[in-house]
């Protein structure tokens, strides 16, 4: 079962192409790692799949609210608590109860802080708890294990490994190895974009307000 795809989608960043041609699917289960050097357009992607920004061109074909994204700023309510945070997201997403994710993180013993008095690394385990609260299927995730130590990337590794067993799938663009062996990889570098074109921005698209 493909739970996203993407054809002939092309991205752009400031008015800039950054991908294009890009054709892919994702099925249930399935992990797939987006490679490629800095700059390339791996957050673009994930951002213009995430409903984020427009697409320039191309088809992306997912079930409704069937994806949930994970960026670079982890968005999390600083005068909230650790506990806090995950209610309002599964409030947000009618997901289900806080307790796995709380558990699956490692957050049980933190649940009472308030997220501006956590750690980097805290805070990402955190971010990455409200994938669980969700719901969701697809999950996009933006280099998801910034500022985790070994322990928590393996803890991370075996959280995705049980969505994906469950029928979920995942986008990841990411540096390191994730510890899944079984995740495909995704190089974006024959999809970069040629020389500028006009059409890079959509008419009335304003990326300040994205
Ligand atoms: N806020 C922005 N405004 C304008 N251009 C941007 C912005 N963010 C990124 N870009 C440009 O868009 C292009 C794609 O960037 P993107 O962040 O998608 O790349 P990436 O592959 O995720 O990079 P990295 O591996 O460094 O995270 C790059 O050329 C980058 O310079």
């Amino acid at each position: 079962m493909i739970r996203l795809a993407a054809r002939d989608l092309a991205v752009a960043r400031g008015g800039l192409r950054a991908v294009e041609g890009l054709s892919f699917d994702l099925s249930a289960g399935q992990a797939l790692v987006l490679r490629g050097p800095n700059g390339i357009g791996k957050t673009t992607v994930l951002r213009s799949l995430a409903g984020l920004q427009p697409a320039i061109a191309g088809t992306i074909t997912a079930a409704p609210e069937s994806l949930a994204y994970a960026g670079h700023a982890d968005g999390l309510k600083s005068a909230l608590s650790v506990s806090e945070n995950l209610h309002f997201w599964a409030d947000v997403f009618g997901g289900p109860g806080i307790d796995t994710a709380l558990d699956r993180m490692n957050l049980r013993d933190l649940a009472a802080r308030p997220a501006h008095a956590l750690s980097a690394g805290q805070k990402r385990r955190l971010g990455l708890a409200r994938l669980l609260v969700t719901g969701r299927s697809v999950w996009l995730l933006d280099e998801p294990t910034v500022s985790l130590d070994a322990a928590s990337v393996a803890l991370f590794a075996g959280v995705l490994r049980d969505h994906l067993a469950q029928g979920g799938a995942a986008l990841i663009a990411t540096h390191i190895d994730l510890g899944l062996p079984e995740a495909e990889i995704l190089d974006l570098t024959p999809y970069r974009a040629g020389p500028v074109r006009r059409d890079a921005r959509p008419a009335g698209f304003n990326e300040a307000f994205a």
